[in-house]
């Protein structure tokens, strides 16, 4: 049992999908895995567990934000095993040629929260993405045909800024798009030694403005889930 997730131990699978949005958690569950029941209600941060083609998955939300990702993450590693971490996430375009809808795979996740230089006494630590999971994410991309980006990433710690232009820096050092928890993934898998991998949906535009809906954003990005649940 964790502080966060009040579920037995094997309540969670070895994989572990990971949304921010704890009713897209529940949605992915409903419509793609099978037998899905919930392990997890404190906070609402719903958790279930249910098979994909015969293999257990749990899909579990994370909340925004580095810390509540940390907490949600350290314990489905810690407390329950999970040996694989999938974030299924949204994110803001940076660059141009990054579209609404378009799935981004974050090879590595820059940040704006000063997390790892509290964890590493003021050095800059570079989180990575799993080659594994990665390399087998761009096939199933491939034999699903499935367009993806993939390329360096912001996880910030705001997602309203003081000014509208604060993205072009990172955009001028080609990162694609920003979201807010890759960053916190791939240090914990790290330091627990488990694999990780974020699979990013365009939900929204720096450059151009342009927004998709609540509803879209919980209920319609089908693609990246696929490329996860390929991974189980
Ligand atoms: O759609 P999710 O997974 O929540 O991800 C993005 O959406 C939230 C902000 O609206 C942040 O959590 C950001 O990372
Ligand atoms: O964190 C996020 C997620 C989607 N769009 C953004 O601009 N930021």
């Amino acid at each position: 049992m964790g502080v966060h997730i009040n579920a037995n131990p094997g309540d969670v699978a070895e994989i572990v999908l990971m949304p921010g949005d704890p009713l897209r958690a529940k949605w992915i569950a409903e419509t793609f895995l099978e037998d899905a029941k919930c392990y997890n209600t404190v906070r609402n941060m719903l958790g279930y567990t249910g098979t994909y083609k015969g293999v257990p998955v749990s899909v579990q939300g994370s909340g925004m934000g580095l810390p509540s990702f940390s907490i949600y993450a350290h314990e489905l590693i810690h407390d329950f095993g999970a040996k694989k971490l999938i974030r299924v996430g949204s994110a803001g375009a940076m660059k141009e040629h990054v579209k609404l809808r378009d799935v981004v795979i974050a090879m590595s996740a820059s940040t704006t929260s000063s997390i790892n230089r509290s964890r590493f006494d003021g050095g800059d630590y570079a989180p990575t993405a799993s080659f594994d999971l990665f390399k087998k994410a761009l096939k199933i991309a491939d034999e699903k045909n499935i367009d993806v980006k993939a390329g360096n990433v912001l996880s910030s710690d705001l997602f309203y800024t003081d000014q509208k232009d604060d993205y072009k820096k990172w955009a001028d050092y080609n990162v694609l798009c920003v979201e807010m928890e890759a960053a916190a993934l791939y240090t914990i898998a790290a330091k627990f030694n488990v694999d990780a991998l974020a699979v990013l949906t365009i939900s929204d535009s720096l450059v151009t403005g342009e927004v998709t809906s609540t509803e879209d954003r919980e209920k319609t990005f089908n693609q990246m889930i696929d490329i996860a649940l390929g991974l189980a």
